[in-house]
């Protein structure tokens, strides 16, 4: 049995782990982390009394196995960092975190000997197409990326969209996007090693992503779509029991698929 406590609970991806987590034989749920606790919310959420509640990261004293992080990107650092500290395995949904703050986590999952999983998608279908994308632009080095989000997504652009960003530049290299003089100003959208990366957010929209390859004469479209937040939950289940023996951090789902 895993043992698993679950940062933001109260929020979207974290009501979806919540309820992955108790449905799984394997996972036992003992404790849960939100600032800002609300009894009315929890009385909804159907929570066991058994399971720990805290509202401060000082306050946590858990026996956990594995910590899912599914917060904000100015707590996943510190959060993941806390776990580590504290023996417990990361298990990082969480987008925004630098490069820099990676490294500093790798780092001391090393020196602990305690390894986790930080994903920026734990849904199949963008982890596919991160796989295809790599593999087209050594084909196709003409590439734009556009990716669609609800309303109250906290950060652009997508840890997804950066990472396939990322994954292409390994093959490509870095190449300078074409010149065009913006008479309005961001209208080419942000630039990662001359990949253009374009965030579009909107109500109704959940997470989407769209790699435009075009060439002379031909184009290609790779395109992704979670309708539903329980897209991301295979996963995490995935990513579970992979942590929780893991003794370095390890970066992206593909690496455990
Ligand atoms: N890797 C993946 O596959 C996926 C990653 N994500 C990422 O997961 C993150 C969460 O997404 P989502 O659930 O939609 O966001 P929500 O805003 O719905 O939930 C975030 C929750 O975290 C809580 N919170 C705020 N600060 C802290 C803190 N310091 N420690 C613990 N909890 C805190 C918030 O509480 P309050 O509202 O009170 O501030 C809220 O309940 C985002 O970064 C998103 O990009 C999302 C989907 C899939
Ligand atoms: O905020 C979201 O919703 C999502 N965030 C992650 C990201 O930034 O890529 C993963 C997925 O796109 C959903």
């Amino acid at each position: 049995m895993i043992k698993v406590l679950v940062a933001g609970f109260m929020g979207s991806m974290g009501q979806k782990t919540v309820q992955m987590v108790n449905k799984n034989n394997d996972f036992e749920l003992v404790g849960a982390y939100n600032p800002g606790i609300d009894t009315v919310h929890l009385q909804g959420m159907g929570m066991d009394d058994r399971v720990k509640l805290f509202a401060n990261l000082d306050d946590i004293d858990t026996d956990a196995d594995v910590w899912i992080d599914f917060t904000v990107p100015g707590a996943a650092f510190d959060n993941a960092k806390f776990a580590i500290e504290h023996g417990i395995h990361p298990v990082i949904g969480t987008s925004g975190m630098t490069d820099d703050q990676v490294a500093q986590l790798s780092k001391l999952a090393e020196e602990k000997q305690v390894g986790g999983i930080l994903a920026p998608n734990f849904g199949i279908s963008a982890v596919l197409l991160m796989k295809f994308a790599k593999e087209a632009a050594k084909y196709m080095p003409g590439v734009e990326i556009i990716e669609m989000h609800h309303d109250d997504k906290l950060d652009a652009p997508s840890g997804t969209a950066l990472a396939t960003a990322k994954m292409i530049a390994e093959v490509r290299g870095k190449q300078d996007a074409p010149t065009t003089e913006e008479t309005l100003k961001g209208v080419r959208g942000g630039d990662y090693d001359g990949i253009k990366i374009h965030s579009v957010r909107l109500p109704g929209y959940v997470a989407h992503e769209q790699v435009l390859f075009g060439s002379k004469g031909e184009a290609l479209t790779i395109r992704q779509d979670s309708f539903d937040r329980g897209s991301f939950m295979s996963g995490v289940e995935l990513a579970v029991p992979a942590a929780a023996k893991a003794t370095q951090l390890i970066v992206g789902l593909e690496n455990i698929m």
